[in-house]
């Protein structure tokens, strides 16, 4: 093996921060990507090499070794691969950016628990907790970089974290209506400059809104629902050809046939 090796989901927020890392520094095509199916059990030549652990994305290095968690497989192409830098040199830059992106994970969930949540009686409880979460990215942006759009001169670490999770929140907007409101113009001014950065476009609003039916429904990571046969993370046919959902997640349960499956 000549080269390292990535596991992934394509859909997958954390395989595409890889993604989008490598795509900035000129270097995606020197990391061989393979597509794990996350509606199928994890092939067993991959649970060897993770001693059984199943979520991706793993990076194999060119000699064999087995590396998890985006964050650190981040790290380490950042450092395989130096130039361009993307992660802040200078130490304080570095560490406030180390500070933004340890709020992704209380994004994440509340973003994931959303739009997974059934009972519509909690819908505004969630969209309440949701833009909270945005309201603290707002607060440290106005605090650090209050002209912007990006945390610093240009598209970094920071977007790389965060701008998968953006994309993905599309499905709030589809099946939660959900949209940020104008008193959060900072927030909103770095999550567009985000979504449109050409370093970021592997995936598209309507994969994702296609795609993630089934976590609007309450089942994620590729799990079956009741009186459902493929899951809408199934790769056939592909989401292109697929109709749109109904966004109506409380009221109906699409079939396989109304999802195009
Ligand atoms: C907060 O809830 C969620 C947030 C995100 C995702 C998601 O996009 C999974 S993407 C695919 C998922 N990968 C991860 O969760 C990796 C997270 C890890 N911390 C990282 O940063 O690499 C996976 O492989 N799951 C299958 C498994 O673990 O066997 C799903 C959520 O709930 C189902």
């Amino acid at each position: 093996m000549s080269e390292p090796t990535v596991y992934h989901i394509p859909v997958c927020p954390f395989c595409q921060r890889l993604e989008i890392l490598l795509s900035l520094k000129g270097q995606r095509n020197q990391v061989r990507f393979r597509v794990i199916d996350v509606t199928q059990a994890r092939p067993e030549f991959l649970l060897e090499k993770t001693r059984g652990s199943t979520a991706l994305p793993i990076l194999e290095t060119a000699d064999g070794r087995i590396l998890k968690e985006s964050l650190v497989i981040l790290q380490y192409l950042e450092d395989l691969y130096p130039e361009p830098v993307v992660a802040q040199r200078d130490p304080y830059r570095r560490a406030v950016e180390s500070l933004l992106v340890r709020m992704e994970a209380e994004f994440c969930n509340h973003g994931y628990a959303f739009v997974m949540n059934q009972d519509a009686g909690r819908r505004d409880a969630h969209r309440a907790g949701m833009l909270r979460q945005y309201a603290r990215l707002d607060e440290f942006l106005m605090e650090h970089a209050p002209s912007g759009p990006f945390l610093f001169e240009a598209f970094g670490w920071a977007e790389t974290v965060f701008t998968p999770l953006f994309m993905r929140f599309w499905f709030l907007e589809y099946y939660e209506d959900f949209q940020l409101p104008a008193e959060l113009a900072r927030v909103r001014a770095w999550r567009d400059a985000c979504l449109s950065h050409p370093a970021a476009q592997q995936v598209s609003r309507e994969q994702i809104v296609k795609l993630y039916y089934d976590y609007a429904k309450g089942a994620g990571n590729g799990a079956l629902l009741p009186g459902r046969r493929q899951s809408s993370f199934s790769f056939k046919p592909d989401w292109p050809e697929r109709p749109w959902p109904p966004r109506d997640k409380y009221g109906h349960s699409a079939t396989d046939e109304e999802l195009g499956l």
